[in-house]
């Protein structure tokens, strides 16, 4: 039982915090981007659940966007123990924070964060202002300096890497994939070879399907380095949690625990703070392929909800709809935009996409309504374009039968649970190995990895819908629905290792 251990549900921001005095207190720290505040921030929720005192450190830009919605803020604030601070990013505030500016906010994030993350930990293990000391630091693994700091305030350090499980071994495995002469490779190599340095994959993983991170010129490449380095540091923290599930990453967590004795599994976290705060009986009672078990409830969207998306997939016909989102931080050309759209338009089928501000180049807002008013009569009612969806909900309405997806690890897992098969278009970083495991290891959908025209589009997007393979993949995907349901419910692997987190948290601060 995870609610309640020590602590008292819903007793409301500062008053009523029963961990205000003693007990074990966290502090975490996610690097500044959906895709990382998101698990982080249901992290934070469990810990202050279960009556651990939570000291969650957003940039000042995320806390300002994360608290817009009244109903986000409600609903932290009735946290027990949770206390959101800020501190800098380093980047302009109209710095637009996507993936093609990626290292600029890296870069800036570890510089200005740096000092102010190690100013107020050091204020806060020494019992400074009213909390009790810090007792833990539970930081994403995509940073460094935490892992110093902590070292130099004598504090454990969990790592949270918030990408598959896979993408992490990929960049452990850097050294040998350097050594046999896998990576790094120039331009006109051969991307469809086999690799042999990440034991666990031999049978599947291409040079194609390696992070993109890998994909370099030179063994000196910055970004090759850092998340090697950061892969090194992991093996120095007390423990390193990941958004997975056992099962679906089985033979890759048995190699990374050869080199990390203490690994926590603890996927979806998306759903398992939905089973925390639902009754034993609520959690198991659901059949089918995860439809039902969603609401848009526990968001922790920066940009706001479109909640017209649901009311739009209501009433369509079950598995009629593709949807399609590219996440937080993707960047298209408006090339690649187009063959997309008449990719889709082709296909006959009707769809819902998600247009964030900023996900097409040079798109200053009109895009939208051209390509709307270009679609032929009889058609325009067949599309419908938003800014940004409540995609857990979207992902759970019986109209969505495919899922035109990046690959994204937080996608990737709330398609799973919802049992909808993918497209996936990869577009950097761990989505490209995420979309071979979807289409090669758990047969859920089709890899379109550094293809896009509009003909691959239609193709991809009718074989997942109609195509010879479609009932098999439905099958899969109604069938990894079912074990990652069975993960998360009590009794379940990640259950279990939700409760030896928080035990090993609470056991620090004794
Ligand atoms: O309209 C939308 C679109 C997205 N989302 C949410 O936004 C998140 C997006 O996360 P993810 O799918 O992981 O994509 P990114 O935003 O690209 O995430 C970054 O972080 C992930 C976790 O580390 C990595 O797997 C990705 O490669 C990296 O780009 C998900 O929870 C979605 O539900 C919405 O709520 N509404």
């Amino acid at each position: 039982m995870i609610v309640g251990g020590g602590g008292e549900v819903g007793g409301g921001g500062e008053t009523g915090d029963p961990a205000a005095t003693m007990g074990p207190h966290v502090i975490v720290i996610p690097f500044p981007a959906q895709g990382q505040v998101t698990p982080m921030l249901k992290l934070a929720e469990i810990l202050c659940l279960a009556g651990i005192r939570v000291t969650f450190l957003n940039s000042h830009h995320n806390h300002r966007r994360l608290l817009s919605s009244a109903a986000v803020g409600a609903r932290l604030a009735r946290r027990p123990g949770l206390h959101l601070r800020s501190i800098p990013d380093g980047v302009p505030e109209d710095h637009p924070r996507t993936a093609d500016r990626m290292m600029e906010l890296f870069d800036s994030f570890n510089a200005a964060a740096r000092p102010a993350f190690r100013e107020l930990l050091l204020l806060l293990v020494s019992g400074g202002g009213d909390a009790p000391p810090v007792t833990c630091v539970l930081a994403d693994g995509l940073l460094d300096f935490p892992v110093e700091v902590g070292e130099e305030a004598g504090l454990p350090v969990l790592l949270f890497r918030t990408s598959s499980a896979s993408s992490f071994w990929a960049y452990c495995c850097i050294p040998d994939l350097i050594q046999r002469g896998e990576i790094p490779f120039q331009d006109g190599g051969d991307l469809d070879a086999l690799l042999g340095s990440v034991p666990g994959t031999e049978s599947f993983l291409r040079r194609r399907d390696l992070p993109s991170f890998c994909r370099a010129k030179v063994v000196g490449d910055a970004i090759m380095q850092y998340v090697k380095g950061l892969s090194e540091k992991a093996i120095r923290c007390r423990g390193l949690i990941f958004n997975t599930t056992e099962l679906a990453e089985e033979s890759i967590l048995a190699h990374i625990r050869k080199q990390i004795p203490l690994v926590y599994t603890i996927g979806p976290i998306h759903k398992l703070l939905k089973a925390v705060e639902s009754t034993p009986a609520t959690c198991t009672a659901e059949g089918g392929g995860g439809r039902g078990w969603v609401s848009s409830s526990n968001s922790s969207s920066l940009w706001k909800e479109d909640r017209a998306s649901v009311e739009w997939l209501d009433g369509r016909p079950p598995a009629s709809v593709v949807y399609v989102s590219f996440g937080s931080v993707t960047v298209l050309t408006k090339e690649q935009f187009y063959e997309f759209w008449h990719g889709l338009v082709g296909s006959g089928y009707d769809f819902l996409w998600v247009l964030r501000p900023g996900l097409v180049v040079g798109d200053a807002g009109d895009l939208r309504q051209g390509m709307m008013a270009a679609l032929p009569v009889g058609r325009k009612e067949r599309a419908f374009l938003v800014e940004w969806a409540p995609q857990e909900e979207v992902l759970a309405h019986p109209a969505v039968g495919c899922f035109l997806t990046h690959s994204g690890w937080n996608s990737t897992l709330e398609s799973i649970c919802a049992g909808v098969p993918m497209v996936c278009w990869p577009y950097f970083a761990d989505q490209q190995i995420n979309s071979r495991f979807v289409s090669e290891v758990w047969g859920i959908g089709v890899d379109m990895k550094d293809t896009c025209d509009r003909t691959l589009v239609e193709r991809a997007v009718r074989e997942v819908m109609e195509g010879e393979s479609s009932t098999k993949m439905r099958e899969a995907a109604a069938a990894m629905a079912m074990t990652t349901r069975e993960a998360f419910a009590e009794g379940g692997s990640s259950h279990s290792s939700l409760e030896r987190i928080i035990r090993d948290i609470k056991s620090m601060s004794s």
